[in-house]
């Protein structure tokens, strides 16, 4: 595997070693924050399975953290990394630092940023959006730069972060960007727990009582499935079958509920109700919870899963 820093050397390599080859063979792209798990491998797999070359980034992109965030203490792996994306047959890792990606400087402080940035308005702001403000503007900025340094003919993204994809997709559309998405399906632990690199902050039986996530989401899931031809239910009901499945937890103060969604899969427009009627549009329940880990009590830890359904 080459690894290289500079967007020079990504450049380099994809215009003089691929050069007139580009033609009939195609670069896959999964851009990551780094401390890889199997959700990641799967992503590579993919990629590596459908492509002739296979290029993954890790950079850790200050844009879409807010100054409360967790940007200094995020965890950063790269030897295991590197082993792991050898081991995949990962064709190149790209690693920047902050400075390759963003030559003027990246202070966190909106008011003191400058030069250009990419935003998906309307999408943004729902959701994630409303506790991390600034997060879409990064994701969508960052990944620009990616993707015209990379010039991939496929970019791999992960179901977990179902808003990220929603907003790209929105972004690759409307700006006639020549890199196509897939979305891939969540990787969980035996206990259902969908993988995530945050994971890492939480002790074991945190882990283990994080896992609930899913079942509450699996809860509504089953409602929802379970309608009889015509019926409906409505937001709050299926609300309070995730929240009847979570409150020992947020009874003891394992789990803070930042929001449960219910919305259409495209727009991310809260639904009112849900009906077992052949016009009912493909819909996805979504979370996000501040997990409190068991033996630090300082430590707390903001997990996101969803079901599209
Ligand atoms: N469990 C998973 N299953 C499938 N894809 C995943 C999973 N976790 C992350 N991904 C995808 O991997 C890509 C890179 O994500 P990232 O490096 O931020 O990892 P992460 O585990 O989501 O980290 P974090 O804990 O910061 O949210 C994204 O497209 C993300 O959706
Ligand atoms: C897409 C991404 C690499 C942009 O920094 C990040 O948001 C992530 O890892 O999901
Ligand atoms: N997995 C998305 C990146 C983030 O939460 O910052």
């Amino acid at each position: 595997m080459r690894v290289f820093h500079t967007v020079e050397e990504v450049v380099q390599w994809r215009t003089q070693e691929l050069g007139d080859t580009r033609s009939r063979e195609t670069i896959g792209f999964v851009p990551t924050m780094g401390c890889l798990h199997s959700g990641h491998a799967s992503l590579i797999s993919q990629s590596v399975k459908e492509n002739t070359y296979t290029v993954v980034s890790i950079f850790v992109n200050p844009s879409q953290f807010a100054p409360t965030e967790d940007l200094d203490n995020y965890p950063r792996t790269l030897p295991d990394d590197i082993k792991l994306l050898d081991s995949l047959n990962v064709d190149v890792l790209f690693a920047p630092n902050a400075h390759a990606m963003y030559p003027q400087g990246i202070p966190l402080d909106l008011e003191k940023q400058r030069g250009p940035f990419v935003s998906v308005l309307g999408l943004s702001e729902k959701l994630e959006g409303k506790t991390r403000p600034n997060f879409f503007r990064g994701v969508a900025t960052v990944v620009t730069k990616l993707f015209n340094i990379v010039m991939a003919d496929v970019a791999y993204f992960g179901q977990k972060d179902i808003q990220q994809f929603i907003v790209l997709q929105c972004m690759v559309d409307e700006l006639f960007v020549n890199t196509r998405l897939q979305i891939m399906p969540i990787i969980r632990n035996s206990g259902g727990l969908a993988l995530s690199s945050r994971n890492k902050y939480l002790c074991p039986e945190s882990l283990k009582i994080s896992a609930n996530l899913y079942q509450g989401l699996q809860a509504a899931e089953n409602a929802i499935k379970g309608l009889a031809p015509g019926a409906r239910l409505t937001r709050s009901e299926i609300i309070d079958v995730v929240s009847e499945t979570w409150a020992p937890y947020v009874a003891s103060h394992d789990f803070k509920v930042d929001y449960v969604s219910l919305a259409d899969f495209k727009t991310l427009d809260e639904l009112s109700v849900v009906e077992n009627t052949v016009e009912q549009k493909p819909l996805v329940i979504s979370c996000a919870v501040y997990v409190t880990d068991r033996e630090k009590p300082d430590t707390v830890v903001r997990l996101i899963d969803n079901i599209i359904i």
